[in-house]
């Protein structure tokens, strides 16, 4: 299941004052925009605080979304769902006393995609047990400054992907597993087979959440690098990330095909890497070659280290 978090926070960082009523912080054209993301998801969750206190009605608001599911054979409206040890179902509300539980029936239902809209502490759950793929964050222009108030706090390693300003509105999008795909694409730098004249290095493809392949260099035969080895073993890999712990070659001594081409050819909208390519075997500007045809190209300089750290001919 894809879960994406959806909040609005003052610039102080409040979700919420200590007031009884609602703290509306996005506006009309913000509004909009999350009533849009509802309608891409099968359910909307929020805690029980939330669900008492604002009596929310996480209904789709725009007669063509509406229609637009009906159309592609959803649901009108996404499944509503409140986790709270207290709150009993109502009408079509489905409860579940803890978030675990919530999420194995949501799957067991088919459910693909989960927006969860507040409060603090439920958000501040996902985050902390990286239970979230995407965290959306409504930046409006005021201070909250309420000591009693929630804000939206959490431990979890993030990317920013997209900033949209709508009016006074800032959204930011931040992508909540890019470290842990990483570091799973450094694991598997450690199982290639030794070489003093080729990097180790390890490729996870991933699209909408999932793996769809991995790879390490030299896995297959002795000149194979880890995006190409991931690649080969997939048909379609169209729309996904690649998470590599070492920037995608653009130019092999071999004259073999540089992996950007590869990258780029398989139509992938994102590459990931970790360590950028230093020049001892070639020069390579493979980050460059992507972003020159529109890709996305993100570099966790924080985990090169670790990338690096497999590749025993680079020294202490
Ligand atoms: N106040 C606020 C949000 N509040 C969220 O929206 C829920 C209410 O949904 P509904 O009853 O359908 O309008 C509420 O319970 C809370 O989770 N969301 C935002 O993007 N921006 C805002 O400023």
């Amino acid at each position: 299941m894809y879960v994406v978090l959806s909040c609005a926070a003052s610039i102080d960082g409040y979700l919420d004052d200590s007031s009884d009523t609602r703290l509306l912080l996005s506006n009309a054209a913000d509004f909009d925009r999350v009533d849009e993301v509802r309608a891409g998801c099968d359910a909307i969750m929020v805690g029980g605080n939330t669900y008492r206190r604002d009596q929310p009605r996480l209904r789709i608001r725009s007669a063509d979304r509406i229609a637009a599911r009906r159309a592609s054979g959803l649901p009108e409206h996404p499944l509503r769902v409140v986790v709270s040890r207290s709150v009993a179902a109502v009408d079509d509300w489905l409860a579940y006393p803890s978030i675990d539980l919530a999420l194995k029936d949501l799957e067991a239902r088919g459910v693909r995609r989960l927006m969860v809209e507040g409060g603090a502490d439920v958000l501040a759950q996902f985050l902390n047990r990286g239970l979230a793929d995407e965290l959306h964050l409504a930046v409006a222009p005021r201070f909250v400054g309420d000591p009693r108030g929630t804000r939206l706090n959490g431990i979890a390693e993030a990317t920013l992907a997209e900033v949209t300003q709508l009016d006074q509105i800032v959204v930011l999008r931040y992508l909540l597993r890019d470290h842990a795909f990483m570091r799973q694409a450094i694991e598997l730098s450690k199982l290639c087979p030794p070489s003093d004249t080729a990097f180790a290095v390890g490729a996870v493809i991933v699209r909408e959440g999932k793996i769809l392949s991995t790879g390490y260099s030299r896995e297959t035969d002795p000149t194979v690098h880890a995006e190409q080895a991931a690649l080969n073993k997939i048909g379609d890999a169209k729309g996904a990330t690649v998470y590599s712990s070492l920037e995608p070659c653009s130019i092999r001594k071999s004259g073999a095909r540089p992996c950007a081409d590869r990258l780029i050819e398989a139509g992938i909208a994102r590459v990931v890497y970790a360590w950028r390519e230093p020049p001892l075997f070639v020069h390579g500007d493979g980050a460059a070659v992507l972003k020159d045809v529109g890709i996305e190209v993100v570099e966790l300089t924080e985990l090169a280290a670790e990338a690096r750290a497999t590749n025993v001919m680079m020294g202490p």
